[in-house]
């Protein structure tokens, strides 16, 4: 991993820097650099005075590039040399009667004329230049655990995903951004689904310092797994992974936002954002819960587990995939004209339960083949990650949806042993809660805040809080309380609308038993087999570039 960028700039060692350099149109500028800021004084242009300060905040820089004479200048004629700095403050841009926030791009040069001798106006500039970007590393706070900063990425691009823009959007807004941050990357386009999946599964991951994905979470689902069937997974799965809304869902990336406290913004607004996290390379670590069905491999997931409304809500609205993000609410309505009951049984191992009861209920990774021995469970045989249990009451030959994720590829599943799952043929251990009603509405499991960009499903939820927040509605809900619900949800507070057909749990394992031969299951928005299903959540088991 590159951790060139972390070592100490000597030429950064004297705080504050003091120095005055010309701009545009001849204006004079004094710059004062200290651990945070750079503040820039417009000192006129010698017959015309200014006072003017403006004060950027380094967390706000990207980068900063020097540069030696303008491109086109005669030879020795112009011994100057220059830096540019790039920032991304968040400011308010008007639309009508109404102002988004959102990171704009501000771009500052100075010109560096201290000598004759290009060399030491170079060198000049070259110091500065190290100088802010230093200060633009340094620990921004918040949600992240560790400061790295990536430097060569892999760029995966689904060009179907969303309104089919991602690779037009990419080029347009991210770009510049990875120039600016002096990030290169290899670009790979994806051919088909399974492409990502595979091609992480097989490359030589250490020529990269990231994955990152610019497409909705079905891309980042593919790469997640794809780095989960790896023999070195336990060490793949550290691959720091980013995010680039291209999708029309794009929870991941509002989730991501939304921790970092930031007002909620949408579309290319949500794009520059997490392109700036993305540059920033604030690495933090991210939950994944170990998903087992009846006769598929098992599979890891970052986002949710869904059944019900919201799944088929999901899968319905895919042909409304030109209208981007608004196919979500196109889907609620026309399944709420046509509301059914979901039949079956949810069980769930309640958090504070799993605290209590350390020798059963630690999710700590375990492992399946790994040469950590001693950590295997006496009990592993008869887990054995529950994905090679047959149910003989299996209902998953009668899917409404072809499932995307099958046992198709014939791949290896690793992994963490599941310490906290019995066999789906067996009955769910005795300390956990069975919820007695069985008639259902919508069950979602939950362990990010987003369900979509306009969507807060889980407000409490954290990268890596460890919980699955598990959020049922039971039957007998009216049409007009659940849009109410569903309305409440955009701005994260259908919780705390006492509707008591809302049950909201915290987690760390559920089991779901579909009693009706036909249905949808989804994770992380992808089909799954429809059939029971139990999962398990792994705190911080991933890695991910946020900020
Ligand atoms: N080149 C491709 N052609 C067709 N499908 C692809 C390709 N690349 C990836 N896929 C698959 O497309 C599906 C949808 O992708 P993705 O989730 O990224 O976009 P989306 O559905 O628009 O976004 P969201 O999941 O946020 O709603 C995923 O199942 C993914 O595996």
């Amino acid at each position: 991993m590159d951790s060139e960028t972390l070592e100490p700039d000597p030429a950064a060692a004297a705080l504050p820097m003091r120095g005055e350099f010309s701009g545009d149109a001849r204006v004079r500028y004094a710059l004062v650099l200290t651990e945070s800021e750079l503040t820039v004084q417009n000192l006129g242009t010698g017959r015309r005075k200014s006072g003017a300060v403006t004060v950027l905040d380094l967390q706000d820089c990207i980068g900063c590039r020097a540069y030696g004479a303008e491109d086109g200048a005669e030879d020795g004629a112009d011994t100057s040399a220059g830096f540019a700095v790039y920032f991304y403050p968040v400011k308010r841009r008007w639309a009508g009667l109404s102002s988004a926030p959102g990171r704009r791009r501000v771009e500052r040069r100075f010109r560096v004329a201290v000598s004759p001798d290009p060399r030491t106006n170079l060198e000049e500039a070259q110091r500065w230049a190290g100088a802010i970007r230093q200060g633009s590393f340094r620990r921004s706070g918040g949600v992240c655990a560790e400061v790295r900063r990536p430097r060569r990425f892999l760029v995966l691009i689904n060009p179907q995903s969303g309104k089919g823009q991602a690779q037009a959007l990419f080029n347009t807004h991210v770009q510049h951004m990875l120039q600016e941050a002096d990030i290169t990357y290899t670009l790979q386009i994806t051919e088909r689904q399974n492409h990502a999946r595979e091609l992480v599964r097989e490359a030589d991951l250490s020529q990269w310092d990231a994955v990152v994905i610019m497409s909705g979470d079905g891309l980042l689902f593919e790469v997640v797994n794809g780095l989960m069937e790896r023999e070195d997974w336990e060490k793949a799965i550290q691959m720091p992974l980013g995010v680039l809304p291209g999708g029309s869902g794009n929870a991941l990336a509002a989730s991501i936002h939304y921790y970092s406290g930031s007002q909620s913004v949408s579309g290319e607004e949500l794009l520059v954002s997490c392109g700036f996290m993305l540059c920033k390379g604030l690495v933090s670590h991210m939950d994944l819960t170990s998903v087992c069905m009846a006769s598929s491999p098992r599979l890891f997931s970052f986002l949710s587990l869904a059944w019900g409304f919201v799944a088929d809500v999901d899968i319905e609205s895919e042909k409304y995939r030109h209208v981007g993000a608004a196919r979500f609410t196109m889907g609620t309505l026309v399944r709420l004209a046509s509301l059914r009951v979901y039949k079956g049984k949810l069980a769930y191992l309640p958090a504070e339960e799993s605290q209590s009861t350390p020798s059963q209920a630690q999710s700590t990774v375990s492992f399946t083949d790994g040469s950590n021995s001693s950590s295997v469970h006496s009990h592993m045989s008869r887990n054995l990650n529950c994905q090679n249990h047959l149910l003989h009451n299996s209902c998953n030959s009668n899917n409404a949806h072809k499932p995307n994720w099958t046992g198709e590829s014939p791949v290896t599943t690793r992994g963490p042993t599941d310490s906290l799952l019995v066999p789906l043929d067996q009955p769910v251990p005795a300390h956990w809660t069975v919820v007695k009603e069985e008639d259902f509405v919508l069950v979602m499991a939950v362990y990010q805040s987003h369900l979509a960009e306009d969507l807060i499903a889980a407000p409490a939820s954290r990268l890596k809080d460890g919980i699955i927040h598990l959020i049922y509605v039971k039957a007998g809900i009216s049409r007009r309380a659940l849009l109410r619900l569903f309305l409440a949800m955009e701005k994260g507070a259908h919780l705390s609308t006492n509707c008591p057909f809302v049950v909201y749990v915290k987690v760390r394992a559920l089991r779901l038993e579909p009693f009706s031969p036909k249905g949808t299951i989804t994770v992380d928005g992808e089909v799954v087999e429809y059939g029971p299903v139990q999962a398990q959540i792994y705190g911080s088991l991933a890695r991910i570039i946020a900020g």
